[in-house]
């Protein structure tokens, strides 16, 4: 069971998730626990660093929440010492940051880490105090390695048999209440697997262990036909496959971290995304296949892209061309989402949120050497999840919705096996696009079924 920071906001909340672990294990259930920080702790120890970067050192408010949770929810002086000495540590690195005026990747790791270390003791001593035996674990002390890429660690392979067996060694009738996010690396200092990456520590935990589901409870009902806050007639979506899943994480549905499914799909255990809010709701089941019953899963959007246009200016021979210029993107270490070629031409999408703007600017010169390049700002991808083996369907619906409502799409990608068509259009006109589509396939007042 993974309760991310929504879940986690406040001491009405923490005494809330306890109180439904605890009916778990009632039900016959042996659950492991993995938390996030509470609330927008992760964030606001990100400013508490760019604050102290400029010389002030405040950390009140994250002090206070974690203080009066505790104190509120009546725990002891053992408890409160251990968040206190916790504090100390966060206002000392950040003191050494005032200091230095210096703010690396690996410190800003360091940092961070504060936000689960905290929730974990706190979640684990109201189980304690509910009459459930609880113990707080950092990832590491369960096996969790990861590469020394700080800001976006890879867990490393061997974590897998070292947390199965570090986790056999616990007594059973324990809940281990573990970090997210968090990981060690092999020399032992502290990594993040990028932001919302306790969805991928609950998964990874999930398969090394093996469990029977592996449960990311969040403040939705589950996975919808698109982000409820853009769409506000989205509704949940029962069943997706892991592929779905992954395609709607990586092109911006921010109810799962992009690659937390890929311990669960390649142990092949059942993820399901449950509200914490309405536990009663079944949420959406994550799992191997699924049979597609209707056109499309759901709609997504990524903002703020850039779309370069790359025509060749090259005289050679033009089988050497999309090699060359995909070397260029390797050599720049610069991602690409979403791709459209011609035997001289090739349309694609960065995310500029992804990369430094030396590493374009580099890119973009590079390229210039043996293409004419085009940058066009301010774009947005729209992806449906699509039963692409009906693709022509969906696609005439799209670009009769489109037409009527004059949105100019500028770009098309669509795998032959892939469950994801990708639209480009101007930034602008994303939310209207993203309504409009989603009227279109899942009805007005969104009837669960859709087209
Ligand atoms: N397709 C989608 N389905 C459900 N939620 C979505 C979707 N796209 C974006 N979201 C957003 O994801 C949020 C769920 O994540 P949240 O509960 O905040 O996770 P966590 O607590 O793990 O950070 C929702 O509040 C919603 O705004
Ligand atoms: N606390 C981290 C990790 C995380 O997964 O958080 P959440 O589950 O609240 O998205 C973050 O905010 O990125």
């Amino acid at each position: 069971m993974k309760f991310g920071g929504s879940s986690l906001a406040n001491a009405e909340r923490v005494d809330y998730v306890a109180s439904l672990i605890k009916s778990q294990i009632e039900q016959g259930y042996r659950p492991t626990v993995v938390c996030s920080a509470m609330g927008k702790t992760t964030n606001n120890l990100l400013n508490a660093g760019h604050f102290a970067l400029e010389g002030s050192v405040y950390i009140d408010s994250l002090r206070t929440l974690h203080l009066s949770t505790a104190q509120e929810l009546g725990m002891g002086d053992e408890v409160l010492a251990a968040l206190e000495e916790l504090l100390d540590e966060l206002k000392n690195l950040l003191n050494g940051v005032s200091c230095l005026r210096e703010l690396t990747p690996r410190t800003l790791d360091y940092l961070v880490s504060f936000g689960e270390r905290l929730s974990v003791r706190i979640v684990a001593a109201r189980l304690n105090q509910l009459g459930v035996p609880a113990q707080h674990f950092e990832s590491w002390s369960l096996g969790l390695r990861t590469n020394s890429d700080f800001g976006k660690a890879e867990i490393l392979p061997e974590s897998y048999s070292a947390i199965k067996e570090a986790m056999k060694k616990l007594d059973d009738s324990m809940v281990a209440v573990v970090t997210g996010f968090i990981g060690h690396d092999s020399e032992g200092r502290i990594t993040t697997l990028g932001r919302g990456g306790s969805d991928l520590t609950a998964s990874t935990i999930g398969a090394a262990v093996p469990v029977d589901e592996i449960q990311v409870w969040k403040d939705v009902n589950g996975i919808m036909t698109a982000n409820p806050k853009v769409v506000s007639n989205a509704v949940p979506v029962p069943f997706v496959s892991f592929e779905e899943a992954s395609e709607l994480a990586y092109f911006g549905a921010e109810i799962l971290h992009p690659i937390s499914m890929v311990p669960a799909m390649r142990y092949n255990i059942q993820v399901r995304v449950k509200n914490s809010y309405n536990p009663d709701h079944p949420g959406t089941v994550i799992l191997a296949d699924k049979d597609y019953t209707q056109l499309v899963t759901a709609i997504t959007s990524k903002r703020n892209v850039e779309l370069l246009d790359i025509v060749s200016t090259w005289m050679l021979g033009q089988y050497g061309f999309l090699s060359r210029v995909f070397s260029i993107f390797e050599e720049q270490k610069v991602s690409v989402d979403c791709v459209a070629t011609s035997e001289v031409s090739i349309s694609l999408t960065l995310d500029t949120k992804k990369q430094d703007d030396h590493a374009e600017d580099r890119l973009v010169k590079a390229l210039s050497e043996i293409a004419a390049v085009t940058v066009h700002r301010d774009r947005a991808i729209i992806s449906l999840i699509a039963n692409v083996a009906r693709s022509s369907e969906v696609l005439s619906i799209v670009f009769n919705a489109l037409k009527e409502a004059g949105i100019q799409v500028e770009m098309l990608s669509q795998g032959a096996s892939k469950v994801n068509i990708s639209l480009i259009v101007k930034d602008e006109d994303a939310e209207r696009c993203t309504q409009i589509l989603h009227d279109r396939f899942f009805g007005e007042s969104s009837a669960v079924g859709g087209v």
